[in-house]
């Protein structure tokens, strides 16, 4: 049957008729040869719609078409590269909640062909997801056809479920053997990063299950509870990054005391180094699981001090909180911050903290602005509606909004934001009718 189905990437993606919609694997999943085989097609073909996440290198249906005379490109979540693209229309973010995602496509989107990187054969016939099971499985049952870009290099993941399609679900296989899978730098934050994560860090027991977003700031808090004293700490996260093998490798993380998936740790994707993947290989130590088992705010509640720390771009004084965009500028998406924020709330002794530097520079003007605004800024997209938020944690503290008033949440927030805005806040807080008369005396 192999043999049967192995063909060039340019045969391949013949299966692509115009109209269609094609969809991607994810992240470390996207495919490389049978994007650029089918963007090879860009003058014969009329009006396909390409649906991925997260583009890892460039993404060559939007290289050959500036124009997008071909191909309209969309992004559930939106990498560096993408929001440059979506910023002059040439890529369209498509929003959701990630635990929904596999449900979007179970019950309401169509899939036309799915192309997907994945791991080597296996004695049985299976070719595991690697990487990434999130919504594969859920993207691959949807799809009218199927084509698999094999790359041997691609780690195999233990799941719990939903991690391999077998070799009679697929169309057409091609192989990628000289395609390195796409690693990102471990990036440590700088002294802001390190002071907030120490205020994270004091605020985890024992025994707690994490979970860390993106970026450097959860990378600092993760290399420091890898240098802390903190016993049989486990896992069960949506990225697996390489903070998660430094604390196994510090000998911190045991999944041992979790009240889930005891003795393993759970994850959706894994993204991050050469370092990350060869741990994750055959691991039996690891489960990954599709993403509406991982980011259900249910299962995560199950979970007793369950922590979840994630970063945002803007917080305002009602605690509102915007992870993803600044005005109608998309940068990122929700993902599965509000997952994570409901769950860890829900979880006995749990806490879901977002954390962010309490000013921002802009990179061209210098010009220096507080995260902690009184309203977000016209157009700003809310990831975590202000009765959801919990903790919040900037350098100059944590404090947990649950429970508190409009005033309460004010003089919370300022007291994070940095002493050169708070006058200033203060006043708008004033005339938001959100600060004490009281104060003013
Ligand atoms: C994969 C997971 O994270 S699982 C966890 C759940 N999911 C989420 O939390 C999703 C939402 N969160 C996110 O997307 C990220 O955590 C972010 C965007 C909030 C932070 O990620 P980081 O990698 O630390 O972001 P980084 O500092 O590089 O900023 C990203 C961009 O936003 C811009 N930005 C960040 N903060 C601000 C700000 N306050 N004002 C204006 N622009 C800002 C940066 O300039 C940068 O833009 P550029 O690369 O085009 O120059
Ligand atoms: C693909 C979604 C990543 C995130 O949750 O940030």
């Amino acid at each position: 049957m192999y043999k049967q189905k192995l063909t060039t990437p340019e045969q391949a993606v013949t299966l692509v008729k115009d109209g269609d919609w094609v969809d991607y694997g994810m992240t470390t999943s996207q495919p490389v040869l049978l994007d650029k085989a089918l963007a090879g097609r860009k003058d014969e073909l009329h009006d396909i719609k390409v649906r991925e996440t997260m583009s890892l290198f460039p993404r060559q249906v939007c290289e050959c078409d500036p124009d997008c005379d071909t191909f309209t490109v969309m992004n559930w979540h939106l990498s560096g590269y993408d929001r440059k693209l979506a910023a002059q229309s040439r890529m369209f973010f498509n929003p959701m909640c990630f635990r929904n995602e596999p449900s979007i496509y179970r019950n309401i989107i169509d899939v036309d062909v799915a192309m997907i990187t994945v791991a080597p054969m296996d004695k049985h016939g299976y070719f595991n997801f690697g990487l990434c099971a999130a919504v594969t499985e859920a993207i691959t049952k949807k799809a009218k056809k199927v084509i698999v870009e094999v790359n041997p290099h691609m780690p195999r993941c233990l799941g719990g479920r939903g991690e391999a399609i077998h070799i009679s679900d697929v169309d057409a296989i091609v192989e990628a053997p000289d395609v390195p899978v796409p690693t990102i730098p471990f990036v440590l934050g700088n002294d802001i990063d390190q002071k907030i994560a120490s205020y994270i860090v004091e605020a985890i027991p024992d025994g707690a299950t994490l979970q860390l977003g993106i970026g450097g700031l959860p990378n600092s808090v993760g290399a420091m509870i890898a240098k802390s004293d903190l016993k049989d700490l486990g896992v069960h996260t949506e990225m697996l990054v390489d903070a998660f093998y430094l604390m196994a490798k510090e000998g911190r993380l045991t999944n041992k005391v979790k009240n889930l998936n005891r003795d393993k740790g759970v994850f959706a994707f894994a993204l991050g180094s050469q370092d990350l993947y060869d741990w994750v290989d055959d691991n039996p130590a690891l489960a990954t699981f599709p993403i509406d088992y991982v980011n259900d705010p249910a299962v995560i509640g199950q979970i007793d001090n369950f922590i979840s720390i994630n970063s945002c771009i803007e917080v305002d004084l009602y605690g509102q909180v915007s992870a993803e965009s600044m005005g109608t500028h998309q940068i990122s998406g929700s993902g599965g911050q509000l997952d994570f924020t409901d769950g860890a709330y829900r979880s006995r002794g749990g806490k879901s903290i977002i954390a962010m530097h309490a000013t921002h520079t802009d990179k061209k003007t210098g010009t220096v602005t507080s995260n902690i605004s009184p309203i977000l800024k016209a157009g700003t997209t809310v990831t975590d509606p202000r009765s959801q938020t919990h903790w919040i944690a900037t350098e100059y503290g944590m404090v947990n909004l649950m429970g508190k008033s409009t005033w309460q949440r004010a003089e919370a927030l300022i007291g994070l934001a940095h002493p050169d805005f708070r006058d200033e806040l203060i006043k708008e807080a004033d005339k938001m009718h959100i600060w004490r008369k009281s104060n003013k005396r």
